[in-house]
């Protein structure tokens, strides 16, 4: 299937390159950037050398007669502009930013201090999180991607409200992220110096992943479920840890939970229960693989909930290559099993 990137010099972007190149389905005819167009890709990318790609200019005319299906890796406000028109065009488009997850506009500008992209796009966007939402995935031509935060976030927390199993009124999550989660922007804030040696909290007032994983939370309470979430900058390059607290309604061993969790993702071959030890970002980097870890209290009647992923991976390209492959009937895994590099 012939496919364009756009925000391609991102790391998104280069992780999307990376995983199409290897898959069985997908072929890249398009990779745009409307900052390098003319450059070669490995003047951007140098690992990526060895492929022979040059940068092409936005044109939406063009990728409508060069490409099928659209992945978007482009800061917030873009694809709410792009995607109509790559719509109009009856383009499959799998976005990887924020512009189509939450269906209600207003919170939308309200979260991320922008226009919301119309509500008929709102409406017609289905949530990308292929473990929970499959069937809707199956028919959708607009995905959009869930961040990074939200999809380590969601993968623990939904099984123990599917179950009924705890307090949703009362969910701390602690969750920290490498440093390419920001992009591959110049930030003075994400300097060698500022960051390394430091462990710092940010956008302790309020993040915009929190509408998004309420929302999804939502669905599957049946009542309205509200987080206190905290994220933290770690000096590292990939990788997301989410802690998530939460009071149980009942007794419940960790060998039941674990139990739980096992059934639930039974057929789910990107989510990795971890029985013995705790999960590690390490485990799971570049890959795609969500490694889920759980702790019940008995003393206070807690439980905790650890959840792992690459950002990257199983936080953008890899999920939204797994969307594509949902999409279109092909196997979950085509193009994703990629062991985790370690150490
Ligand atoms: N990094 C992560 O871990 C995750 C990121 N996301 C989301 O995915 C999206 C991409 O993230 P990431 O790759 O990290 O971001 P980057 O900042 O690394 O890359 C974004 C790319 O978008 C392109 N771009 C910028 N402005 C425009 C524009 N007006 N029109 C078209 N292209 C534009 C740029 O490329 P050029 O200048 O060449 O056009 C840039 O390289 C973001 O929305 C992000 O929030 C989601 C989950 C995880
Ligand atoms: C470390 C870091 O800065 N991470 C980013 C992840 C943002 C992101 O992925 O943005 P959207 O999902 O909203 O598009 C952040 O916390 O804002």
């Amino acid at each position: 299937m012939k496919t364009a990137v756009i925000g391609s010099t991102g790391y998104g972007g280069a992780e999307l390159i990376r995983l199409i190149e290897g898959h069985p389905h997908l072929e890249l005819a398009m990779l745009i950037s409307t900052s390098q167009a003319g450059d070669a890709l490995s003047q951007s990318y140098p690992h990526l050398r060895h492929l022979a790609y040059t940068f092409q200019e936005l044109d939406i005319a063009q990728i409508g007669q060069e490409a099928e299906l659209v992945f978007l890796a482009t800061p917030p406000g873009v694809s709410g502009e792009l995607t109509p028109q790559l719509r109009a065009q009856g383009k499959l488009v799998i976005d990887l930013s924020g512009d189509f997850r939450l269906k209600d506009g207003r919170s939308y500008e309200d979260w991320y201090n922008r226009k919301a992209a119309p509500d008929k796009w709102l409406a017609e966007a289905v949530y990308g999180l292929p473990e929970w939402f499959a069937e809707e995935i199956r028919t959708a031509d607009l995905i959009a991607n869930p961040g990074c935060y939200p999809t380590a976030t969601l993968l623990g927390l939904l099984p123990l409200l599917q179950h009924r199993m705890i307090d949703h009124r009362a969910l701390v999550i602690d969750a920290k992220s490498g440093v390419t989660g920001a992009g591959r922007k110049v930030d003075q804030s994400l300097l060698f110096s500022e960051v390394n040696e430091n462990l710092r909290p940010y956008k302790v007032d309020g993040h915009q992943h929190i509408p998004e994983i309420e929302q999804a939370a939502k669905r599957l309470a049946g009542a309205e479920v509200r987080v206190r979430f905290v994220p933290h900058l770690v000096p590292m390059n990939r990788g997301i840890l989410v802690s998530l607290y939460a009071p149980m309604l009942h007794k419940y061993t960790t060998t039941e939970v674990l139990h739980m969790y096992e059934e639930v993702y039974e057929d789910a071959p990107f989510v990795r229960i971890v029985e013995s030890g705790w999960p590690s970002t390490k485990a799971v980097q570049g890959s795609n693989f969500c490694d889920i870890g759980v702790h019940v209290d008995e003393r206070t009647g807690w439980i905790t909930v650890l959840s792992v992923i690459d950002n990257l991976m199983k936080g953008a390209a890899g999920q939204a290559v797994q969307n594509a492959n949902l999409r279109m009937g092909w196997a979950a895994t085509a193009g994703l099993m990629q062991s985790p590099l370690f150490p």
